[in-house]
């Protein structure tokens, strides 16, 4: 039996074509582009609820996916707020809050959500590369790629197919795939 489309619920261009090169050929996808009320909370907490709310608004089985960045000095903050962090005070900003700090390390953190439908439990798939915080190199397409350095070039800075091989989002869809094949 072949495997059920999934109908992606996001709000940014980069993320849905990162998750279509990834998933392109292993399983149908749809999507929409509706941006979503994100509560706080952990990390768990803010994606189940971000899928519940999608699957409330489509009226049917949704993925949705949530990205963090966890600076190591900062107890794990930005974290679930990063989108806001980087809107207002940049990649300068966001290097300046460690300056105080030897420690640059940060994880990003990406959670994507499987929920059936209305009044159903999401199923939860997190993958999390660990890199640090750098000055901005490469270009600037997508959030903070410039920033993230894994094994010495920013996410920026690697090409399409290198990111997705070693990146938070990559390592959740693997699982998402693992879970998708056990159900055929
Ligand atoms: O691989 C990535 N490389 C660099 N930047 C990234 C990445 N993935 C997400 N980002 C940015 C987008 C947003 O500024 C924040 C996450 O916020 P987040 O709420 O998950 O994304 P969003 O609001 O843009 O789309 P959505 O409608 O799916 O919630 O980090
Ligand atoms: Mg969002």
């Amino acid at each position: 039996m072949p495997p059920p489309t999934l109908n992606f619920i996001t709000s940014n261009a980069n993320k849905l074509s990162e998750v279509q090169t990834i998933l392109n050929g292993i399983v149908p996808l749809s999507s929409q582009a509706l941006e979503i009320t994100e509560i706080q909370g952990t990390i768990e907490h803010v994606s189940r609820d971000k899928c519940r709310r999608a699957a409330d608004i489509v009226g049917g089985p949704v993925l949705t996916e949530d990205t963090c960045l966890c600076f190591g000095a900062l107890g794990g903050l930005p974290g679930p707020y990063i989108k806001w962090f980087l809107a207002a005070i940049g990649h300068e900003g966001l290097n300046n809050l460690l300056l105080a700090y030897e420690d640059k390390s940060a994880q990003a953190v990406c959670t994507f959500a499987y929920c059936e439908g209305p009044g159903c439990e999401p199923i939860i798939f997190e993958g999390r590369t660990t890199g640090k915080i750098v000055p901005a190199r490469g270009p600037a397409n997508f959030g903070w790629d410039p920033i993230f350095e894994y094994e010495g070039e920013t996410y920026a800075e690697m090409d399409k197919a290198k990111k997705n091989s070693i990146s938070h989002r990559g390592k959740a869809l693997e699982k998402l795939k693992v879970w998708l094949e056990s159900r055929m």
